[in-house]
């Protein structure tokens, strides 16, 4: 697919695939946004409104809804995974035997599946092992693209066309969409800064200090780079859209779910409550968990994920943590830098 892009598929009807899917067919390509529940589904294509997720954003005409999955996957030379990291295993494994091996796909979730610590890319190739990937990261808060504000994004793949087919899919006059060739890096980055925000969260419900927020943003990146660069992702990944720009995003803006789990929390709410009132997907929460049992077994030192870990899964109390993150013995070596930054 370059330039004559026939049929998209994009797969969750959610935020992120709502707004996709609607700027592929703003692009005038054909695309079906494909939605698990038929009521649902009917209702939107109906009013051309996915009210429960974009209450007032008007879909464009040309975007087919629909639950029927042959149908929305059917002939689609790109199909874009929009669901979260827990349903990829599942929705992978629909597309088994129905698509051919030169259909490209699209991964947007940003998430890491626990068992075998697996990326997203990776669940896609244990299913469809010969099907072109890539994977599309940056600052792309969702409710933002779809109010039309400048945006930029990602696409990271070994695959010259699935980054061709997703600049043609997906690219307009706001929404500028970079390549790169670290998908590894740009998947963690994505999956990486989710618990960050979480942690953002709780400081902004704090009202701390524009210090405070800038240390942790920018410490945050270094602990990011550390496990990244352990696990042979680019530093540099860092430092572009995927990494410091979604991870800026995201630690500073309430419209990240992982940002307003962080700040339930902050309120004292606990965990549960904390997820129950978002009713949408925060993948940090899981992520957190995740990362903690990879740094303990890599050993890289990870102080920001381990506060946020005694904090949720421990119940230190805040203050204790800040004071141990803070008066904690200082390097003064340069043992921990990552080369690049
Ligand atoms: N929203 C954003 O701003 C951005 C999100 N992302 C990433 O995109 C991914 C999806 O997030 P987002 O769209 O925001 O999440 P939402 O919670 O807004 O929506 C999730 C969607 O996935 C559907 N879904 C869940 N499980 C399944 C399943 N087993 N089979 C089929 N469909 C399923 C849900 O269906 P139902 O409605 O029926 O429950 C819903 O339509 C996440 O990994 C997120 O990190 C990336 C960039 C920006
Ligand atoms: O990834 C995002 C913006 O780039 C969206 O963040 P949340 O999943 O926290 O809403």
């Amino acid at each position: 697919m370059t330039n004559t892009t026939t049929k998209v598929a994009v797969l969750g009807g959610g935020s992120f695939g709502t707004v996709l899917a609607n700027l592929v067919a703003g692009n005038g390509i054909s695309c079906a946004l494909w939605m698990r529940n038929e009521q649902r589904a009917a209702e939107v294509m109906n009013s051309r409104e996915n009210a429960e997720y974009f209450p007032g954003f008007i879909l464009d005409k040309r975007l087919n809804i629909t639950s029927n999955f042959d149908e929305a996957i059917e002939d689609a030379e790109l199909i874009i995974m929009a669901v979260p990291s827990s349903a990829y295993d599942t929705v992978c494994s629909q597309l088994e035997q129905r698509i051919s091996r030169n259909t490209l796909i699209l991964s947007t979730a940003k998430g890491i599946r626990a068992d075998g610590f697996r990326l997203m890319s990776e669940v896609i190739q244990e299913h469809l092992p010969h099907n072109p990937v890539g994977v599309l990261s940056g600052p792309n808060l969702a409710k933002e693209i779809a109010d039309n504000q400048y945006t930029a994004t990602l696409v990271a793949s070994a695959s010259t066309e699935v980054v061709e087919a997703s600049q043609t899919a997906l690219a307009s006059p706001t929404f500028r969409v970079y390549a790169g060739d670290d998908p590894q890096g740009a998947e963690l980055a994505g999956a990486l800064k989710n618990i960050y925000a979480i942690i953002a969260g709780i400081t902004g419900s704090m009202q701390l200090g524009q210090n405070t927020v800038s240390m942790l943003i920018t410490r945050s990146l270094a602990e990011m780079c550390r496990l990244a660069s352990e696990l042979g992702a680019e530093p540099m990944t860092f430092m572009g859209l995927a990494g410091v720009g979604d991870l800026f995003v995201t630690c500073t803006s309430p419209l990240s779910r992982n940002y307003r789990v962080g700040q339930a929390l902050g309120q004292g709410k606990t965990l549960e409550q904390a997820v129950a009132e978002i009713g949408q997907t925060a993948e940090g929460v899981a992520t957190l968990k995740t990362v903690y049992d990879k740094a303990q077994e890599l050993g890289v030192r990870m102080p920001l994920v381990d506060g946020l870990y005694r904090l949720i899964y421990e119940h230190v109390e805040i203050s204790e943590i800040i004071t141990s993150l803070m008066t904690a013995q200082q390097a003064t070596d340069v043992e921990h830098k990552v080369k690049g930054i």
